[in-house]
């Protein structure tokens, strides 16, 4: 996995060789070429960067997410501080539930920074990283979660809401308890890549639990 700052390296030279072709005269022809060379080493090395994420991305392939697309697909949700705090644990998991997915893995902890740091890395160079990382790692408890199930990745956002609450569906979960977008109450994966990270990051193998749920096959069959 390369670093974040290697990451961005990569995005940088890839935008400047792009800019340096497109601000290339047509008629210096050697200049052009350099610029293609420098474009085409940018989308080499960005392509490699991209395909050392394909464990989760594969068709078909199963990591500790499951396999996309089908029943065994999981997501890891996380109540955040303000929901521990405001009492909201068992609405929030209520909803999982009644819809019909499978609890797989639950455990309540604070976060160490160096855990909240890596779970938002993405984020590293927004203004509020600094924020959120405080935030999360508060002292006031996570609930960190894995629910299975089909569709749970894109299914479980849509049960959280968008991520301002502003314009989150108002019978999401942000809709209804949320206000602020950085006290939204709640995260879940947004890709299948995502959950995998996740996953692996706040679980163990060991911490997953595998059975059937009762109903399990009713809710999961199709015609
Ligand atoms: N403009 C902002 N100001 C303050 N905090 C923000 C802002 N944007 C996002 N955040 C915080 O960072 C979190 C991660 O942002 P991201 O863009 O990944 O949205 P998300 O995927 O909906 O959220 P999450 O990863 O928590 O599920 C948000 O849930 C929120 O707590």
């Amino acid at each position: 996995m390369l670093s974040h700052a290697t990451r961005q390296a990569l995005r940088v030279a890839s935008r400047q060789s792009l800019r340096a072709l497109s601000s290339v005269p047509a008629r210096t022809a050697t200049s052009r070429a350099s610029a293609t060379l420098a474009l085409g080493t940018a989308v080499a090395a960005y392509g490699l960067y991209e395909s050392s994420k394909a464990p989760a991305k594969a068709e078909g392939a199963k990591t500790i997410a499951g396999e996309k697309g089908t029943v065994s697909e999981r997501s890891f949700v996380m109540i955040k501080p303000d929901g521990v705090s405001r009492q909201l644990v068992g609405k929030i998991v209520s909803r999982f539930e009644e819809r019909g997915y499978k609890l797989v893995a639950i455990k309540s902890l604070t976060p160490s920074p160096a855990l909240a740091k890596e779970h938002y890395i993405d984020l590293a160079s927004r203004p509020f990283y600094g924020g959120l990382v405080k935030y999360i790692t508060s002292g006031t408890p996570v609930v960190a979660m894995v629910w299975e199930g089909k569709d749970i990745i894109r299914q479980g956002r849509r049960i959280v809401g968008a991520t301002n609450p502003l314009e989150s569906d108002p019978g999401s979960v942000r809709g209804q308890y949320a206000v602020s977008v950085g006290r939204n109450l709640i995260h879940a994966s947004d890709s299948f890549e995502s959950a995998t990270k996740e996953i692996d990051l706040w679980f163990s193998e060991a911490e997953l639990s595998s059975y059937e749920p009762t109903a399990w096959g009713w809710v999961m069959a199709d015609n």
